[in-house]
């Protein structure tokens, strides 16, 4: 079992900050590293996976007590090869050499890390995400998917105790992804420490018990999928509303505790409505508009993107 301490770790290049002052453990089970683009996911995995240095901080590894069941001390990450042997990482990044076949290039990871028997390691890794079919193939050929596993594959072939992914479920097609999630599931369930990370919310609650949220390099909240989405769903939310009699609508609907405010948009013509209890709001739009008469024509969140979502997270 291994942890991953993130203390007060930021990083920089040259004035991006990509990072900003972070400071969270990944502990065993599977972890869920959300945000949307350019929130510094693939920066701090790198940092995690001991490919990138922090600007400021330390990011460290608590490993697995060794066979004498002695508990190892923590270290550094960063330029620490006994590290290494812990973890693996599955880069988002397409860049491979595609000029090998899938099992060279799993076979070149196994040597590097100076396995006993690197072909069989090589062919069980493969093996794990069922790709011994086009072992012999050359990666050039490959589909998106198979990439991807292949990526997988290498990350896997010196039995890492930390697994971390990038963006692991892109350009998967659905059974590709069921698989994954499964593997990945049952690498939790082992007692491995696996953290992936997305931008697409239901894909992480599919598969992780724990959600850590950034945005903007910052962390914004972290917990289990109900506690991130209940902060989700209690946040104010705007609607764009149409309908036969909007002044009339306006008048009814403000009286109700769950809407903070309506305002006409003559451009649009319609009612901005901000509710502040989603549950009830839903329900009570359809009931005021039946018991006045008067017909919907539209009704559509103005801003159920996911960054929204996240700038509210940031801004709690
Ligand atoms: N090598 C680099 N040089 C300059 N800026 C960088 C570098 N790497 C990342 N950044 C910047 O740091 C910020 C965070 O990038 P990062 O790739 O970590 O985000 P992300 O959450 O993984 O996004 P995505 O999902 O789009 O990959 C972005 O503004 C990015 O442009």
């Amino acid at each position: 079992m291994s942890t991953i301490h993130i203390d007060r770790v930021s990083r920089w290049f040259g004035n991006v900050v990509a990072v900003n002052d972070i400071t969270m453990d990944i502990a065993p089970g599977v972890t869920g590293l959300l945000g949307p683009n350019g929130a510094g996911k693939s920066t701090l995995i790198h940092m995690m996976g001991g490919f990138l240095s922090p600007s400021n901080g330390t990011v460290t590894l608590e490993p697995s007590p060794g066979p004498d069941g002695k508990p190892a001390a923590a270290a550094p990450i960063w330029r620490n090869e006994d590290s290494y042997r812990h973890i693996g990482l599955v880069p988002e990044r397409e860049g491979m050499y595609d000029f090998l076949t899938g099992e060279e290039f799993v076979l070149a990871n196994a040597e590097l890390h100076g396995l006993r028997d690197p072909r069989a390691a090589a062919a069980e890794a493969l093996a794990t995400v069922e790709m011994e079919h086009a072992r012999d193939r050359r990666i050039s050929t490959y589909s998106k998917g198979m990439r991807q596993r292949v990526k997988m594959a290498s990350a896997l072939v010196h039995h890492p105790t930390v697994l971390l992914l990038d963006e692991p479920f892109n350009g998967m097609d659905p059974r590709q992804r069921m698989h994954l999630m499964e593997l990945l599931r049952k690498m939790g369930d082992e007692g491995r420490t696996v953290l992936f990370s997305s931008h697409i919310l239901e894909e992480v609650e599919q598969l992780a018990s724990h959600i850590e949220v950034i945005v903007a390099g910052r962390h914004a909240a972290s917990g289990d999928f109900r506690k991130i989405r209940r902060l989700m769903t209690d946040r104010p939310h705007r609607y764009l509303v149409r309908s036969s009699d909007d002044r009339r609508l306006a008048a009814a609907l403000i009286a109700d505790a769950s809407t903070a405010g309506i305002e006409l948009d003559r451009t649009e013509q319609a009612l901005r409505i901000q509710a502040v209890d989603f549950t009830r709001f839903t329900t009570l739009l359809p009931r005021v508009a039946r018991e006045h008469g008067i017909r919907l024509h539209t009704v559509s969140p103005s801003d159920e993107s996911l960054e929204s979502v996240f700038s509210y997270l940031v801004a709690a």
